[in-house]
C-alpha cells in the first residue's frame, strides 16, 4: 500500500457497487516515520547498486577521480579528470568514428534517456493512451533501453501485458511529437518488446548527386542511392521484378536512371540489355541512344517490344529446360531489363482493347516466368490501385515514393506497412526535400526502411549515352 498509493489518495478512495449501497473504503494505516525513512534509504541504495551494475564503466569514470581526490588530495583528482578530458578530445579528433561508437553515442543515449524519454515518458504514455491511470496508480509500458545512432534514437520498450504492436503503430504521431521528433517507426524487438525508431534529424533531407558509374560490369544489386542509416541503397534487379509507385513529380525517373546508370558497365560489356517502353515520351526518350532499337513509345510498338521480350524469354526457357534453373548473364544470353515508364498508360488508360489485352498478357507472362531466365521488368506508375495495374502483386519488389493517399501505401508495400512507419503519403512534395525519397521493404525484414534515390541530371544522362555509344 505504501509503495502503490500515496496516503492521501488512499484515504479518500471510496468505491461502491453499481446497484447497491455497499461502500468499500480502504483502511488507512499510519506508517511511522522511521519505516518511511528506512524504505527510502533502501530504495536509494538499491538504485545505486543497480546503476553501478548496469553502467560499470560510467561508475568507474566517476569513482576513480573521487577516490584519487580523497586519497591524494584535490590536485591529483583534478589532474586525472583533465588528463581523461584531453585524451577524449584527442580521440575525437584523431578517430572520430570509433570515438562516436564507443563514447559519443553512448553518452548521447544516456543524456537523451534521462532528458527526453524519462522526463516525458509518463505524460506521453498517459495522454497517448498507451499507459493507464487506475485509481491514482499509473500503469506504464517500461522504457528499457535507449541507444543512439548517427541519425536516430532506438528506444526499446516493454509493452504492457495485453498490448499489441498495432496499439503503438496507431499512435506513432503522438510518440513522435511527444518526444520532440517529426516521425517515429515501430518494429518488433521480440515477444512483448518493441523498438521505436525516432529520428533526431533527417539524413535524407538534401538531394544526392548521381552515384558514380561502377568500374565493374555487374548485374548484382545496383547502388542507386542511400538508406536512412547512411548505408548505400542497393536495388536488386536481376532475378526479380520491381514496381516503382509514386505521384507525379515523386522522382520515379531518378530510380529508373540510377538503375540504368549502375548497369551501364554491364551494358557496355554486353551482359545487360535495357529495353525501354516510354509511352509518355518524356522520361526515357532523353537517353534514347542507350537503348538502340529496343525503344518503343507508341502503344503498338510497346506491345511488339513486350512480345519480343516474351519470345526471348520463351526461347531461353526451352533451351534451359532440364539444364539450369537460374540465369547467369553472358554475352549470348544477357540479362534483359524491360523498363516501363508509366505502365498504366499501356494497361488501364489504353483505349484500344486489343492492344490492352496484348500488353497485359505480355507483362503478366514476363513477370510470372521471366525471373529464372534472365528477363526482368522495372515498371513505374503513378496510381497503384488494382484496377489500374491488376498484376501489381506479380512484382516481388516494390518501392513507394511519395503517394497521394495513405491507403495507397499498403497497396504498394503490403498490409501493415504504413502502420509500421512507411509514411509515403507524408513525404514532402517539395522536390528538393522529397523527390526520390521512398520506402522499401527488404527481403530480410518486414519493417519498411526509408531511402533516397540519387538524382541523375540531364547532363549525367547525356554523358551516359555518350559513354555507351563511344
Ligand atoms: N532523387 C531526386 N533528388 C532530388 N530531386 C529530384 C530527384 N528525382 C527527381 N527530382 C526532382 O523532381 C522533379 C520531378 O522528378 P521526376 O520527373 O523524376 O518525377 P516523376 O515521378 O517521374 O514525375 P512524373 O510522373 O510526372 O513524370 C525533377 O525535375 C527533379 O527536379
Amino acid at each position: 500500500m505504501f509503495k502503490k498509493l500515496p496516503g492521501d489518495e488512499a484515504q479518500h478512495l471510496v468505491t461502491t457497487t453499481p446497484d447497491t449501497a455497499v461502500v468499500f473504503r480502504p483502511a488507512v494505516l499510519h506508517t511511522p516515520a522511521i519505516i518511511t525513512v528506512l524504505i527510502f534509504t533502501w530504495r536509494l541504495l538499491a538504485g545505486l547498486i543497480r546503476v553501478i551494475w548496469r553502467h560499470p564503466i560510467a561508475a568507474i569514470v566517476v569513482a576513480v577521480p573521487v577516490v584519487t581526490w580523497a586519497l591524494y588530495g584535490w590536485p591529483w583528482g583534478l589532474g586525472l579528470v583533465a588528463l581523461v578530458l584531453v585524451g577524449l578530445t584527442a580521440w575525437f579528433f584523431l578517430a572520430r568514428a570509433s570515438f562516436l561508437r564507443w563514447v559519443g553515442w553512448r553518452l548521447l543515449a544516456f543524456w537523451r534517456r534521462i532528458w527526453v524519454y524519462r522526463r516525458h515518458w509518463q505524460p506521453v504514455m498517459i495522454v497517448s493512451g498507451l499507459g493507464r491511470r487506475i485509481h491514482g496508480r499509473d500503469y506504464l509500458p517500461r522504457l528499457v533501453h535507449v541507444t543512439c545512432t548517427s541519425w536516430a534514437d532506438l528506444v526499446t520498450v516493454r509493452m504492457l501485458t495485453g498490448q499489441c504492436v498495432k496499439d503503438w503503430a496507431d499512435r506513432v504521431d503522438h510518440l513522435a511529437h511527444g518526444f520532440g521528433a517529426t516521425s517515429c517507426r515501430v518494429s518488433i524487438a521480440r515477444a512483448g518488446w518493441l523498438l521505436l525508431i525516432i529520428p533526431r534529424h533527417d539524413p535524407l533531407a538534401t538531394p544526392l548527386p548521381a552515384v558514380p558509374i561502377p568500374d565493374e560490369a555487374t548485374v548484382g544489386p545496383v547502388e542507386i542511392g542511400r538508406c536512412e542509416d547512411g548505408t548505400p541503397w542497393k536495388l536488386k534487379v536481376h532475378g526479380t521484378h520491381v514496381l516503382v509507385a509514386g505521384a507525379t513529380g515523386a522522382g520515379k525517373g531518378s530510380i529508373i536512371w540510377s538503375t540504368i546508370r549502375g548497369l551501364l558497365p554491364a551494358v557496355r560489356a554486353g551482359l545487360v540489355q535495357i529495353w525501354a517502353l516510354d509511352p509518355k515520351r518524356m522520361e526515357l526518350s532523353f537517353g534514347r541512344t542507350l537503348f538502340g532499337d529496343r525503344y518503343a513509345a507508341t502503344p503498338d510498338a510497346c506491345a511488339d517490344l513486350l512480345e519480343a521480350a516474351v519470345a526471348v524469354m520463351q526461347e531461353r526457357a526451352d533451351r534451359f529446360a532440364g539444364l539450369q534453373r537460374t540465369h547467369t548473364p553472358t554475352t549470348e544470353d544477357p540479362f534483359v531489363l524491360v523498363v516501363v515508364d508509366e505502365v498504366a498508360f499501356l494497361t488501364a488508360y489504353q483505349s484500344d482493347k486489343g492492344l490492352k489485352l496484348r500488353i497485359s498478357a505480355a507483362l503478366a507472362t514476363l513477370t510470372t516466368q521471366g525471373r529464372a531466365v534472365g528477363v526482368g521488368v522495372l515498371a513505374a506508375l503513378q496510381d497503384p490501385r488494382k484496377d489500374v495495374l491488376s498484376i501489381r502483386n506479380l512484382f516481388p519488389d516494390k518501392i513507394a515514393l511519395r503517394l497521394d493517399e495513405s491507403e495507397q501505401v499498403d497497396m504498394v508495400l503490403g498490409d501493415g506497412a504504413r502502420d509500421r512507419g512507411a509514411l509515403a503519403d507524408h513525404i514532402s512534395p517539395i522536390p528538393a526535400q522529397g523527390a526520390g525519397v521512398a520506402y522499401v521493404r527488404l527481403e530480410t525484414s518486414p519493417d519498411p526502411i526509408r531511402v533516397r534515390a540519387a538524382y541523375v541530371s540531364d547532363a549525367d544522362i547525356r554523358a551516359m549515352a555518350e559513354a555507351v555509344t563511344a
